[in-house]
């Protein structure tokens, strides 16, 4: 069991605002002056911290976890104009946690020289409850599906394969060019959208197109003189017969989360199509806030409801809430006075998520060779034990004729 992982991010504050702040933070814990409720975190960073430091927090252990085979997911949360984006995508001065993190997953496979991998990414946004593909804007209203082979996934979604972390940074770019951004009286440039990047291994993929693709990959790899084996992974092995899991192919995905900001009509100034995007964000922020909090109650190991479907954010991000996979918030605050009721609704839904528990294990699949080998040995196994049932029993069928034909001469 792995508990969600809760870590607070305040924005620097003018030194106006700096003065007037009501809020007080001693180590991780944060409170207001003269008022008794605290909130306790995993990390409180100080408001001139890098993102860097944010990132290695706990970011880059699930980085390196998602090449292990573990699912990841680390989200940005908190009102307009608090810093998610700044924190996720950063900037032309400091690189975000999608960069940092993109970065780190090459660099740790390149040093995995005990594996092989086939590495893919999508990126999209979740506008007015409406499902968009950043990289191909013409996918839009997507449709969420579930199956027992890929649980819940976006149907239609494309996902390239990817080799070099500049490609991936191109297609991020090229992404975020069509992502909805628009000007509020709180942000120049505010997200409109839920933004989900996402790296993953194809479950789908044969063992024909597999070794296709890692011949290719190989190929190029050494053409353009980069040590990249790009993604899935399978352990290499020169002895083929050794154990059973050698064949085995690891599946993780590894989900980047900018969501939008919490935001109020009255403070945005948000009129028209701001206040129905307003009204949309609020929306499946508040179902996000009851599914975490329905969480932090042990509604669902106790058989109850959580309502997952009553938003896309949720229902995509299920498996990661409460599911199988490691899981991480960035709670972005403001700790200017005029925001302290915004802030303490945020810190109240970041104190809940931290009493928050998923189930994280390794996802392997067998490929058919890996699966061949074990029913082989499990035939095998099996005919063993056949051969001592056989023998016990002719020993006993023996010694019973023998026994009748004592008594018979007797
Ligand atoms: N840690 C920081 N250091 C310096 N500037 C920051 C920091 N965090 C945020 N900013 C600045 O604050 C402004 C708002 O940040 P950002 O757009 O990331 O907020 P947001 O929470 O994503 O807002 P929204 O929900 O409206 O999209 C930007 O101009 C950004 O550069």
């Amino acid at each position: 069991m792995e508990r969600i992982f809760v870590t607070v991010r305040p924005k620097p504050l003018s030194s106006e605002d700096a003065k007037s702040s009501p809020w007080r933070i001693s180590e991780n814990s944060i409170s207001i002056a003269n008022q008794t409720s605290r909130f306790d975190f995993d990390r409180i960073f100080k408001e001139d911290c890098k993102t860097i430091e944010v990132y290695e927090a706990r970011t880059k252990d699930i980085v390196s976890a998602a090449v292990r085979g573990f699912n990841g997911t680390v989200f940005a949360y908190g009102q307009t104009n608090s810093g998610k984006t700044y924190t996720m995508r950063g900037s032309d001065v400091e690189p975000g946690v999608i960069r940092l993190a993109v970065c780190d997953l090459f660099d740790t496979i390149i040093e995995d020289v005990d594996r092989e991998f086939l590495l893919r990414m999508s990126y999209m946004e979740i506008y007015n409850e409406e499902i968009n593909d950043l990289l191909a804007p013409e996918h839009r209203k997507l449709q969420i599906h579930e199956n027992l082979e890929r649980g819940i996934f976006v149907a239609g979604l494309k996902e390239e394969i990817v080799a070099t972390p500049e490609q991936v940074i191109d297609l991020m770019e090229f992404g975020e060019s069509h992502r909805h951004i628009g000007e509020t009286n709180m942000n120049v440039y505010s997200s409109r959208s839920h933004t989900i990047f996402r790296m993953f291994l194809n479950t789908e993929f044969s063992k024909i197109r597999f070794f296709l693709i890692h011949i290719s990959f190989t190929f190029c790899f050494r053409v353009f003189g980069k040590n990249y084996k790009i993604i899935e992974s399978r352990l290499r092995t020169e002895d083929d017969n050794i154990g059973n899991s050698c064949d085995a192919v690891r599946v993780s995905v590894l989900n980047l989360v900018d969501l939008a900001g919490s935001e109020r009509a009255a403070k945005t100034g948000a009129e028209g199509m701001r206040l129905k995007e307003g009204s949309h964000i609020n929306k499946s922020l508040m179902t996000l806030g009851t599914v975490i909090k329905k969480l932090s109650e042990g509604v669902e190991s106790n058989g109850g409801h959580v309502p997952y479907r009553d938003s896309k954010l949720t229902r995509i991000l299920q498996p990661s809430l409460g599911g199988n996979a490691n899981t991480a918030i960035i709670c972005n605050i403001t700790l200017a006075q005029i925001h302290t009721d915004e802030t303490k609704s945020n810190l109240q839904f970041a104190s809940k998520a931290l009493r928050v528990t998923n189930c994280t294990r390794v996802n392997e699949i067998l490929t058919d060779a890996a699966l061949l080998k074990r029913q082989k040995k499990e035939i095998e196994e099996l005919r063993a034990r056949l051969q001592v049932c056989f023998f016990v029993l002719l020993y006993l069928i023996l010694s019973v004729r023998g026994e009748n034909m004592c008594s018979i001469r007797e």
